[in-house]
């Protein structure tokens, strides 16, 4: 096939030429290219000396270039073909049989691509000579020429030019005087028979894939893609497909070997794998903090392999954030090469970005940095194994928001540089597609390398000051930097690896925040805090005769987590207006409470919606099954915690509640917390003595439950009750 062809013989050789001042992504993925198609290695001139064409995506310039291809096509003997071809952007799709074939079919001394604008000198489009019908590529584009050494050398010395003129319209001006024209045997290249230029003809090609799943692009037979022009982001996606990149039939062809290795593999291997830093950027608000830290120390890689950092920045002054900190770092069995924790709460000027700098700065002689930013949950125990084994510039886990179509990734680029949707957005998200993605955008959670870190530091990516001047949000403006050095950003998604929260409404004010998250990030909130046993009783399958009656008509329900219980005790006790236990209540409609308990209403502490709606959600499948008949979604007027405690209030006396069944739950542990207390009901001579961290006990609230608040002879015991009315 035309994409592993053999070169026939020396003399034959194609010379292919092309100018890099410095290496990066860009030139890497050019070089793979020509490697994947069987020619010859380009060859890049001007490595390691300076830029001096100015920035050509911006405006005029890359005189250099034509300068340095005079110098090297000094000594190339004058039948020696070559093509020549800019490094940045551009792939080879074809190998020499097809580009030789083409060119000798085009009869021109020297071909040179054609494009659709005119540029940079508009004025001169009315000068050029009328493209064949129906071609719309009538301009010349000085990427991607070819000829034979003697005729490119005549032509590039026509006439002088500077490092920063620009080598566009050099070529323009010998193509467009019919003299020079006529005598080098110009021609530009109308069919794109080997140079396809790409600016204004992407809704034109598509994406294909062969019999043999490598993917090529329909409509177009050329042998060299050249991304000119400002549409790179499309011209990388595209790239990730073309050639072996990824395919139905093939899947990925540049991913890590699946499966990834055990962690028994890996700590066999230990001394071999390279560093990691792995930087914990809690400098905004997020829930789940501890998910967060408890899910990094669950990763496969090894941690005498990972230095941690740990940064809190103003942002992440709640209580739970530093208490999961503190949690983290005491726990003893983190075996890291090392733990560093910056706490900057204090510094208002501490930001993302400064965090960023200091950590770059301060050297830790790691081989990768790793990044995380607090709405970055790894559930994927193989993320940073993946990810090192991956080895780009950056690459980003495929993060999601649950449920919805937000990402930690870009696939494409509006005209501003913002988001725009990209053809293959919505089969990457939704891991139809899995693999890994060149894309132009990347954000939440990324490991870079050493060499990329270097350049974008000394880019001033992590200038907080340049930023905050220029007023452009951290992420957008870090990856329109990596772009603009080419330093590629990955994305992958080979198995699943977590996913983001949703820190738009984070709340600081509370002693556990995690809890008001209900809402916004239900799948947390749901591994926090639902008990793991409460699953099966909700099912389908689960009928009435699974569940416990310590007494008749009183059923146990594994309901939240300790997590819960803890939680909920602290936002009672850090708020701590406790009623007084007496018989006026101002808090009831009317005043008075007729069997009075120390407790504090959940409305009170601003849970009450969110508790009804856990109600809604979670009691009403449970309902269903307990109470046949009472099918209406619950719906409760009192939901309050009690506090009972030998010299304050220590016992309930018998009395019925205002509800149709009654939710009662354990916020502490009996024998542990406090002595004594449950729950009896006198109708049957039954007490719940033992009751359960987490779990609470379901009863009738009327008529055959009378029932009394056992004694409390030691210590504080917490209930949550619920009356619930459906
Ligand atoms: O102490 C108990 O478990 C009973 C509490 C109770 O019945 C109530 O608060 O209405
Ligand atoms: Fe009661």
């Amino acid at each position: 096939s035309v994409y592993y062809e053999k070169v026939s013989g020396a003399n034959s050789q194609l010379r292919i030429l092309t100018v890099a001042t410095e290496t990066n992504d860009a030139l890497a993925a050019f070089l793979a290219s020509a490697k994947l198609r069987g020619l010859p290695t380009p060859e890049p001139l001007g490595l390691g000396s300076d830029w001096l064409g100015g920035d050509v995506s911006r405006g005029a310039g890359g005189g250099q270039k034509i300068l340095l291809m005079r110098r090297a096509l000094a000594d190339v003997p004058d039948d020696q073909l070559v093509l020549f071809s800019d490094a940045y952007d551009a792939v080879f799709l074809a190998g020499q049989a097809a580009i030789r074939s083409a060119f000798e079919a085009s009869g021109a001394g020297v071909l040179i691509s054609a494009e659709r604008f005119c540029w940079p000198d508009q004025s001169l489009a009315d000068k050029y000579p009328k493209p064949p019908a129906g071609r719309k590529t009538a301009y010349l584009n000085s990427g991607g020429y070819m000829g034979k050494a003697g005729e490119l050398r005549r032509l590039l010395n026509y006439a002088p030019i500077t490092d920063s003129d620009d080598d566009q319209l050099f070529l323009t001006r010998a193509f467009l005087n019919p003299d020079l024209r006529q005598r080098h045997r110009m021609a530009l290249d109308y069919d794109c028979s080997v140079f396809q230029t790409l600016n204004g003809a992407l809704s034109e090609v598509s994406l294909r894939w062969d019999d043999s799943g490598l993917g090529y692009l329909r409509n177009t037979f050329s042998a060299l893609l050249h991304g000119n022009g400002p549409i790179k982001a499309e011209f990388w996606r595209l790239t990730n497909y073309l050639g072996r990149g990824w395919s139905d039939s093939l899947g990925c062809q540049h991913c890590p070997p699946m499966p990834p290795p055990t962690v028994a593999q890996l700590l066999q291997r230990q001394s071999e794998l390279p560093y990691l830093t792995v930087g914990v950027l809690l400098t905004d608000p997020a829930p789940f903090p501890d998910l967060l830290l408890a899910r990094l120390a669950e990763q496969t890689y090894p941690k005498q392999r990972i230095h941690l950092r740990i940064d809190l920045g103003p942002g992440a002054s709640a209580r739970n954030v530093h208490l999961a900190v503190r949690d983290f770092i005491d726990n003893p069995v983190h075996e890291y090469a090392s733990i560093v924790l910056n706490n900057a709460s204090d510094n208002l000027a501490f930001s993302p970005v400064s965090a960023r700098q200091i950590l770059l700065v301060n050297e830790y002689d790691s081989d990768f940095i790793f990044f995380v930013e607090p709405i970055s949950q790894l559930t994927g125990r193989d993320a940073l194994t993946q990810l090192v084994a991956v080895n780009r510039s950056i690459v980003a886990p495929l993060l999601v928001l649950p449920g919805k179509l937000w990402s930690n990734f870009w696939g494409a680029l509006n005209a501003d540089g913002y988001y725009a949707r990209s053809d293959d957005y919505l089969d990457i998200v939704s891991d139809a597609r899995r693999g890994l993605w060149n894309v132009p955008y990347v954000s939440a959670a990324y490991l870079i390398n050493r060499r990329a870190a270097q350049i974008l530091l000394k880019a001033g990516a992590f200038d907080s000051k340049r930023l905050a001047a220029s007023g452009v949000d951290y992420d957008i403006d870090f990856a329109s930097i990596a772009r603009s050095k080419n330093v590629f950003m990955h994305v992958l998604n080979t198995l699943p690896f977590g996913h983001l929260t949703d820190n738009s409404n984070t709340t600081r004010l509370h002693a556990s925040n995690d809890l008001w998250e209900i809402w916004a990030n239900p799948v947390d909130w749901e591994h926090k805090y639902m008990h793991p046993d409460y699953w099966r009783f909700a099912s389908d399958d689960a009928q009435l005769g699974d569940f416990e009656q310590p007494c008749p008509d009183v059923f146990w329900l594994p309901l939240v987590t300790p997590s819960f219980c803890h939680d909920l005790v602290a936002v009672m006790e850090s708020f701590g207006r406790w009623s007084d236990g007496t018989n006026t209540d101002p808090r009831l409609e009317g005043g008075y409470e007729n069997v009075p308990t120390r407790d504090i209403h959940m409305r009170q502490v601003g849970w009450e919606a969110h508790w009804l709606h856990f109600l809604v959600k979670y009691m009403h499948p449970i309902q269903l099954k307990l109470f046949q008949g009472y099918s209406d979604k619950p719906w409760a007027r009192m939901n309050f915690v009690v506090r009972y405690h030998p010299e304050e209030q220590k016992e309930l006396r018998p009395h019925h509640d205002a509800s149709d069944y009654t939710v009662n739950l354990a916020l502490n542990q009996v024998g542990e917390d406090f002595e004594g207390g449950g729950c009896r009901f006198p109708r049957y001579n039954c007490s719940v003595i033992a009751p359960r961290l987490g779990w609470a006990f379901v009863h009738p609230g009327r008529i055959t439950h009378l029932h009394e608040g056992l004694e409390v002879t030691k210590g504080v015991r917490y209930i949550f009750v619920t009356f619930v009315n459906p």
